[in-house]
């Protein structure tokens, strides 16, 4: 079978384009974020996969942080148990911090595992408790400032925990052997008391602590979206205030955006919100000028 000349004159089009960012990548390291919202069927899955698979093999270092929140959900309503969210953040109980522990650190983790390695990669699955990775502490009485919106009330969430510290060894030790790190948000007390962390916030501490290149949430709306739905391509953190203040940024996407600012501010090139629903966004992203999603740079918060 022989390629028409058309088609054959885009791929040519796209390799060369893609050839100045994977010069510019390699060798760095990029911190991905893969939500539960974007794992919706095989095909997407496993175009995720392959990409992953590709980076590493153009010498870019990548690292997966995952959620599973809609996972989580859907084996608390099996034993009759419904889900709280306040502002993006899950009210976990023991019982809730056990399933969290079960969904997150197995099921969700080691199927992400099993997809990369099929398509040829080496990845190796952890939680915050392997190599003492996230230390953690109760996010005791979250304010709302605190999870990102202005408002005086004190929030007790339970087993929720906040980063206190990352000790990047073992990603240190499993990158320069080129192994890819599959890493569930659950961090560790200094009592060993298991936290639940919000996925974004552990995606966005590691990017910070490894000086990411870039750090890209992978989720499922097209980008940060105006009060009118249309997408904002690109913004600032005044902009970002002033939409969280106005209403238009809410729940799931306030964490999200508040670690997407936090890791530009602390070094990390560029942080993107994109759609985890279109294959290959994560390439597409990379590898193209246009981009996709929306980028957020650092100044001006
Ligand atoms: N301004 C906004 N633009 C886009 N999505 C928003 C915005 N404000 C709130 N959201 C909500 O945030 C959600 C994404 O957060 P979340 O559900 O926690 O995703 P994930 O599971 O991928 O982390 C979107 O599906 C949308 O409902
Ligand atoms: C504290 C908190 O909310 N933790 C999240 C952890 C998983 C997560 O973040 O998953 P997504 O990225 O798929 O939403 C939860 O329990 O759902």
């Amino acid at each position: 079978m022989s390629l028409n000349t058309q088609k054959a004159s885009h791929i040519a089009q796209v390799l060369t384009e893609a050839l100045p960012y994977i010069q510019r990548f390699s060798g760095k390291t990029l911190v991905i974020k893969y939500g539960g919202n974007a794992m919706i069927d095989e095909t997407l899955k496993n175009s995720f996969a392959r990409d992953v698979v590709l980076m590493k093999a153009v010498g870019i270092n990548p690292v997966i942080v995952h959620g599973g929140g809609p996972q989580i959900g859907q084996l608390l309503a099996k034993i009759g148990k419904q889900s709280e969210f306040i502002n993006g953040m899950r009210v976990t109980d023991t019982e809730t911090m056990d399933i969290v522990e079960m969904v997150l650190g197995g099921q969700v983790n080691k199927s992400i595992v099993n997809l990369i390695n099929n398509h040829g990669g080496r990845a190796v699955g952890l939680t915050g408790k392997d190599g003492s990775l996230i230390f953690a502490e109760k996010m005791k009485f979250a304010s709302q400032e605190e999870l990102g919106v202005d408002a005086p009330e004190m929030i007790d969430l339970g087993y929720v925990g906040r980063v206190t510290s990352i000790d990047t060894s073992v990603i240190d030790m499993l990158i320069h052997s080129d192994f890819i790190p599959v890493i569930a948000p659950i961090g560790v007390g200094q009592d060993g008391q298991s936290y639940n962390i919000n996925a974004d916030l552990v995606a966005g501490k590691i990017a910070e602590v490894l000086q990411a290149e870039k750090l890209i949430l992978l989720t499922n709306t097209p980008g940060l979206l105006d009060a009118d739905g249309a997408l904002l391509t690109g913004l600032n953190a005044k902009q970002v205030n002033d939409l969280i203040a106005s209403g238009v940024i809410y729940g799931g996407m306030l964490p999200k955006i508040g670690c997407a600012l936090d890791a530009v501010q602390a070094g990390v090139t560029s942080s993107h919100i994109i759609d985890g629903r279109v294959q290959h966004a994560v390439l597409l992203e990379m590898f193209t000028d246009e981009g996709v999603g929306t980028l957020i740079r650092g100044g001006g918060r």
